[in-house]
Order: structure tokens, then C-alpha cells, then sequence
């Protein structure tokens, strides 16, 4: 049984005095236990509607989500969320952010310490418990987001365009300490992007949406042997999804354009 199955997923927008808005239409998607699913597709497709119904941040118009079985309402621990703008509390340090939802959930002191800093210690911050986020640089505040959505220990991690606002080089780095905390650690994770390298590079599976209304175009294994490394990114299986998906979003962004 998939962990997390969307079926039949429509959500619509009334704003007030505008016109109806369309943001996901039909939408079906299923997600395997421990495993790295990536959504991508143009701007405005949807893509962050759908994490927010998974995070139990928005209700559907129609369909149905569950996670292990279980009907998705409402926000949950078993959800963590790391989102592109950085979300830490400015006035806690790096192990008190991590520690914040350990002790939310009222584990005793000592131990939201140690999940704080082993969490620390994989995300490659050690030293680093006691500064604060405006001391540190947009790559280490993502790195403390995701330590932070780790120790709550949640089914499923729910990524939206986490590296979006860092440079391509800290990107790469922050792709490869992904890959290497979730394969240390084997979550479920629910990924978005606009970013086709990043998609292809970190995904198990990558499922193409098309332009608003949001469907899902496309999905597909990627099948590209792991660890994935650098040199993945050149290989002849690579290119081939890269164009695949390339022409699926180039036939969407012309289908928006005449819209
Ligand atoms: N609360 C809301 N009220 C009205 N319209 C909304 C609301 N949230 C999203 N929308 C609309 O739904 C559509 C999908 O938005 P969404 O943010 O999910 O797209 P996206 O694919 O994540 O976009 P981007 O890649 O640019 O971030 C857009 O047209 C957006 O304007």
C-alpha cells in the first residue's frame, strides 16, 4: 500500500468579486513508503496547493487524500513541512529551533537535546548550536529547516522549492546532504520544483504537471542507479529523462502562453 494516495483531487478558489480559480483538476498521485517523489510544472500550475492539501493546510473541493490509510484533515507532526522562505525562529538558536517541536510534544529535555544534535551533527552544523538564524548563511538556515522538520520524526517530508532562493552551488550541495540524510534516515518525501536537474537528480519518481488547471501530465520512474552523483548529472540515461520532461514543460508553457 502507498503511504500517501491523492485520488480524484480538485481544488477551486473564489476570491472575492473575481472570477473562479481552477488550481488543481482531477488530481491523482500515489507515493511508496520511503520513497522520493518530485513534482514539477510551470508556474501557477498548482504545485504548492498540493503540498498545502498534503500539510492538511487547505481542504479539497472534491476527492479524497490519505496517509497510511488514514484521512488527511487538518495539520499534523506526521507532516513536516520546509518551505522556501526561511521559517526559523529568529529569536531561538539553531538547537532550540531544532528542539522546538520534540518539546512541543513534551519529550523530557535531555532527549529533545540529543535528537537536537544528532539532527545537527547530519546536517553538518555541529559547532553551530548556539548562533542564531540571522547569523548564518541562506544554505546552514536550510540545513537547520531541515533538522527542524526532521525531529518531529514525521511519515512524510514535504519540500517546497527548498533550495529556490540559494546560488547553483549551494544548491548542489544542499541536494547531496539531502540525498545523504534521507538515505541515512529513509523518509517519505514530497518534493517541488521548477528546476528539471534537481527533479531528475533527487527523484525516485517525478510526476510533470501540466499549466493551470493542475493535472498530472506525466509520471515516471527514474530509474538512474544511487548514490547519484555528480556524474549522473552528464549520463546518457539522464539526458534522456532531462528531455523528456523538457519537451512536457516546453508544450505546457506554449499551451499557457495562448491561454
Ligand atoms: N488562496 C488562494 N486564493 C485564490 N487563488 C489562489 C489561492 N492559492 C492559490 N491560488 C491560485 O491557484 C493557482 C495555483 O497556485 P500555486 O501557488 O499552487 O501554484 P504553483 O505551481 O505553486 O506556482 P509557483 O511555481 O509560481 O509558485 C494560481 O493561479 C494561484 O493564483
Amino acid at each position: 500500500m502507498s503511504l500517501l494516495a491523492l485520488d480524484h483531487i480538485t481544488v477551486r478558489f473564489q476570491p472575492k468579486g473575481k472570477p473562479e480559480v481552477t488550481a488543481l483538476d482531477d488530481v491523482s498521485l500515489r507515493v511508496a513508503h520511503d520513497t522520493f517523489a518530485v513534482i514539477v510544472g510551470p508556474s501557477g500550475c498548482g504545485k504548492s496547493t498540493l503540498l498545502r492539501l498534503v500539510a492538511g493546510l487547505e481542504t479539497p473541493t472534491s476527492g479524497s487524500m490519505t496517509l497510511d490509510g488514514q484521512p488527511i484533515a487538518g495539520p499534523s507532526a506526521d507532516r513536516g513541512m520546509v518551505f522556501q522562505s526561511y521559517t526559523l525562529f529568529p529569536w531561538l538558536s539553531v538547537r532550540e529551533n531544532v528542539m522546538f517541536g520534540p518539546k512541543l510534544k513534551g519529550l523530557a529535555k535531555a532527549e529533545c537535546e540529543d535528537i537536537a544534535d544528532d539532527l545537527i551533527r547530519a546536517v553538518g552544523l555541529s559547532g553551530f548550536e548556539r548562533s542564531f538564524p540571522k547569523e548564518l548563511s541562506g544554505g546552514m538556515r536550510q540545513r537547520v529547516a531541515l533538522a527542524r522538520a526532521l525531529a518531529n520524526d514525521p511519515r512524510i517530508l514535504l519540500m517546497d522549492e527548498p533550495f529556490g532562493a540559494l546560488d547553483s552551488q549551494t544548491r548542489q550541495l544542499m541536494q547531496e546532504l539531502l540525498l545523504e540524510v534521507w538515505q541515512a534516515r529513509r523518509k517519505t518525501v514530497l518534493f517541488i520544483t521548477h528546476d528539471i536537474d534537481e527533479a531528475i537528480i533527487l527523484g525516485d519518481s517525478v510526476h510533470v504537471m501540466t499549466a493551470r488547471p493542475g493535472r498530472i501530465k506525466r509520471s515516471m520512474s527514474i530509474d538512474i542507479p544511487r548514490p547519484r552523483n555528480l556524474d549522473a548529472l552528464t549520463s546518457t540515461e539522464f539526458m534522456q529523462f532531462k528531455r523528456e520532461i523538457l519537451h512536457l514543460m516546453h508544450d505546457e508553457a506554449v499551451l499557457a502562453a495562448r491561454t
